[in-house]
């Protein structure tokens, strides 16, 4: 199967003051183009340290990422700017913009030294913004948006600089349970009609298991890689989600919620 990035062997994590944190080793992976990709895991196992090395913004410690068959570390920023799109968690210190100048600066690795943007270029960034829905807001001053309008822009962003692979992390974090639902099928939508290769992080991991075509698990000592109902039958979701009072239900492919001490599973 085609893949656009793919990573053999690789230890990620940090060297704060010259020691070696290993937060992972030893993990391999491929993201295909068509595909929406989710990457589960518990709270600090790793997810956004792995998504930032496979953006370049860290150094792996070992192994290798390819990128298009090249060595990840070998594209210059502005080529590997029209490779990934990244849209991040963090909010952005530019007050002062509106949405279409935000969604605007997608555009950057292809314009000229100022940023001029061409017809061209404002028409990729007007379907960017129609594409995630928020056409009304493209006047709007970024400060004035909520976290989910927020979010969708960042989103268009991530679109108008029209990669081939898309990498978020955590997207649906802060937005209302519709919204969520939402911003997931349209990225899944992004992903198969436009051939992208879509990886994002989430907590919400009933919807990945809906939404995604492939699921990435981590745990402390492992990658899992499956389809969602595969990593359902091989035990790797119940290895993850039971415990006291909670339950993953294979069949149904829901988590079951202990509800009262005397209500116990079947
Ligand atoms: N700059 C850093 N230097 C050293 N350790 C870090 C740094 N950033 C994160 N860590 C540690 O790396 C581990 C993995 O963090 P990471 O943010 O990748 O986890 P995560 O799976 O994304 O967590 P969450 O679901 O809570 O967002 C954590 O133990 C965290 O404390």
């Amino acid at each position: 199967m085609e893949s656009c990035i793919t990573f053999k062997n690789l230890s990620i994590g940090y060297r704060p003051k010259h020691q070696l944190r290993v937060i992972a080793s030893a993990v391999s992976a491929s993201l295909h183009p068509g595909e929406l990709t989710c990457l589960i895991g518990a709270n600090g196992v790793g997810k956004s340290t792995l998504l930032r090395t496979l953006c370049g913004f860290q150094p792996a410690l070992d192994g290798e990422i390819l990128l298009q068959d090249q060595p990840l570390s070998a594209y210059p920023a502005q080529q590997l700017a029209r490779q990934i799109g990244v849209v991040l968690t963090s909010r952005i210190d530019v007050p002062q913009l509106s949405v279409k100048e935000i969604v605007g600066i997608g555009r950057s690795p292809y314009t000229n030294f100022w940023g001029t943007l061409t017809p061209a270029d404002q028409q990729i960034v007007d379907e960017a913004i129609h594409q995630v829905g928020i056409p009304h807001l493209a006047q709007r001053n970024i400060s004035e948006l909520s976290d989910g309008e927020r979010q969708k822009t960042m989103i268009a962003k991530a679109l108008a600089q029209q990669t081939r692979i898309i990498i978020l992390d955590e997207p649906t974090a802060f937005l209302d349970f519709p919204s969520k639902v939402e911003t997931l099928q349209m990225l899944r939508r992004l992903a198969h009609e436009q051939h992208k290769a879509i990886l994002l992080s989430t907590h919400d991991v009933e919807l990945a298991l809906q939404l995604s075509d492939s699921l990435w698990l981590m745990e402390q000592d492992r990658l899992s890689i499956g389809t969602p109902k595969s990593l359902a039958a091989d035990g790797s979701l119940s290895r993850f989600i039971d415990r006291d009072g909670i339950r993953f239900n294979p069949e149904g492919m829901r988590i079951e919620i202990e509800n009262a001490a005397h209500c116990k599973f079947s």
